[in-house]
């Protein structure tokens, strides 16, 4: 029978078959931070219990870090430091490798897995994590997972997985010039909305798609949890072998029979799928969010929508909501509304493609003096990799703060905040209510059109610098 490659990686991980809707699903790998994984340690010691299979768990401090530029980090709150110095026990105590503080490897979870080469296609990742899906991008199935499934995993290295609905995503055409794998991303949870794929595993196919270098695949299948995914999948290809075969060097001999596997992993031609999309990526424009939910989002030409156009009445309730929240009003324009803050950062968009892009608006300009611009790059690697190439010197040069990795201002949960009514350009994947610090605004976008209002001092298009440019 076809089958999707979600249906085939559920088959090759089935250790035992549940009921109608359940399978007990193998992992290969787990990954855990010092936020959801503390009351699972716990749970594990007063059963007793030992780890099933350390060697196929890691764990980083990534949330509660601070990301001030000092080489030597040391956590002043006292909650968070306790958070990381558990951590560090519990690896220790169950051999779990761990990436500390202070290790220069550190960073976010999902940028340090796939960059160390951790993630190959056709695995089964876990972690205590929603944008776990960001390791579709290689055709591996990740999942986030809560604090008692961490624990469950812990102590048998299986999940037990309600199998989930198919959907195909497809992109064709082709992406013009100053629009990103984020705006494309946007666009597509903006068109189905934040709960549009709630309950399926969404696969992204298309010419656009494959046309995607694999740190932007990793943007698209991260924030496919934004549009309720429980995860995301690319079917490997060259680009996604010559990635994983360069950073997988403990496979060594291993490896030409390693490729020739992830070569079959793609869903058969005529699988079935029980929803399916399709996009045009030459539609697509630099997108912002205008409200507290990443799919209110619209084109930069475009105006803030009126909540009375909203077809049901809680979409209409919740626009007036964000709106206020927001401090906004329908029929407002984006362009040149001023801003206070830039954050450039998160798992959804600080790898180091993210700061080429960056680097390239800000060169030879600078940050305008009433906005505070910081860059937290995804990782001590992205870090190196970034000041090796001249990138982090042009963008202090600007004017942006450079700083050490970490989850930062993408949640707020160290120093890194905005503070009440403050409004911020933000790379990230999540604009709630006081997500990014109490009565924080937050606008999603791309890294290039962050990079443009930190510039411009107000949300801006892009594409007019990149005009000016040219002149
Ligand atoms: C803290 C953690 C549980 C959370 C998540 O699961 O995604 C965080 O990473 C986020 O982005 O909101
Ligand atoms: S960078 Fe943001 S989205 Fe990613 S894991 Fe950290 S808090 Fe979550």
């Amino acid at each position: 029978m076809s089958r999707t490659l979600y249906q085939k990686l559920v088959d090759s991980h089935c250790v035992l078959r549940l009921d109608e809707e359940h399978v007990l699903l193998y992992a290969d790998l787990h990954i855990m931070n010092e936020y959801t994984s503390p009351q699972a340690f716990a749970g594990l010691r007063e059963r007793g219990a030992p780890v099933r299979r350390p060697w196929q768990n890691v764990a980083v401090v990534d949330h509660i870090i601070p990301t001030h530029p000092l080489k030597q980090r040391v956590i002043l709150d006292e909650a968070s430091a306790l958070q990381a110095s558990n951590l560090a026990r519990n690896c220790e105590l169950h051999g779990i490798a761990l990436f500390d503080t202070n290790d220069p490897l550190q960073g976010i979870e999902h940028v340090i897995a796939p960059e160390l080469g951790m993630i190959r296609p056709g695995m089964v990742v876990l972690c205590g994590d929603s944008h776990t899906t960001t390791h579709g991008a290689f055709g591996a199935l990740g999942f986030g997972i809560g604090t008692s499934e961490v624990e469950h995993v812990l102590a048998t290295q299986t999940l037990v997985h309600r199998v989930a609905k198919n959907m195909r995503i497809r992109v064709d055409g082709r992406l013009s010039v100053g629009c990103t794998a984020k705006d494309q991303v946007l666009h597509i949870i903006a068109s189905i909305g934040a709960q549009g794929a709630r309950g399926y595993v969404v696969e992204f196919t298309g010419e656009a798609v494959a046309a995607l270098s694999v740190e932007a695949r990793m943007t698209i299948c991260n924030m496919a949890v934004e549009a309720g995914a429980r995860s995301a999948l690319i079917a490997p290809d060259d680009k996604t072998l010559d990635y994983v075969s360069t950073r997988a060097v403990d496979l060594k001999r291993h490896l030409p029979r390693a490729v020739e596997l992830w070569r079959d992993l793609c869903s058969d031609p005529d699988a079935r799928f029980d929803a399916e999309h399709h996009f045009d990526a030459s539609e697509v424009s630099p997108r912002v969010t205008w409200g507290t939910s990443p799919d209110q989002s619209i084109r930069i030409d475009e105006r803030v929508p009126d909540p009375a156009a909203a077809v049901t009445p809680q979409q209409r309730d919740a626009a007036i909501r964000a709106l206020r929240y927001i401090g906004l009003e329908p029929g407002a324009s984006l362009q040149g509304l001023a801003i206070d803050r830039v954050f450039i950062g998160s798992c959804t968009n600080a790898r180091i493609e993210d700061l080429r892009e960056v680097a390239k608006v800000a060169r030879g300009r600078k940050v305008d003096p009433r906005v505070r611009a910081m860059v937290v790059p995804g990782s001590g690697a992205v870090r190196d990799q970034a000041e090796a190439e001249g990138i982090a010197a042009e963008l202090i040069a600007a004017g942006f703060e450079w700083r050490q990795p970490g989850c930062s201002m993408c949640l707020a949960m160290n120093d890194d905040v905005l503070r009440p009514g403050e409004r911020c350009a933000s790379t990230t994947n999540r604009n709630f209510e006081g997500r990014q610090g109490r009565a924080g605004r937050t606008h999603l976008m791309s890294p290039a059109m962050a990079a443009a209002a930190a510039v411009a001092g107000c949300i801006t298009d892009v594409r007019r610098l990149e005009r000016a440019d040219e002149r």
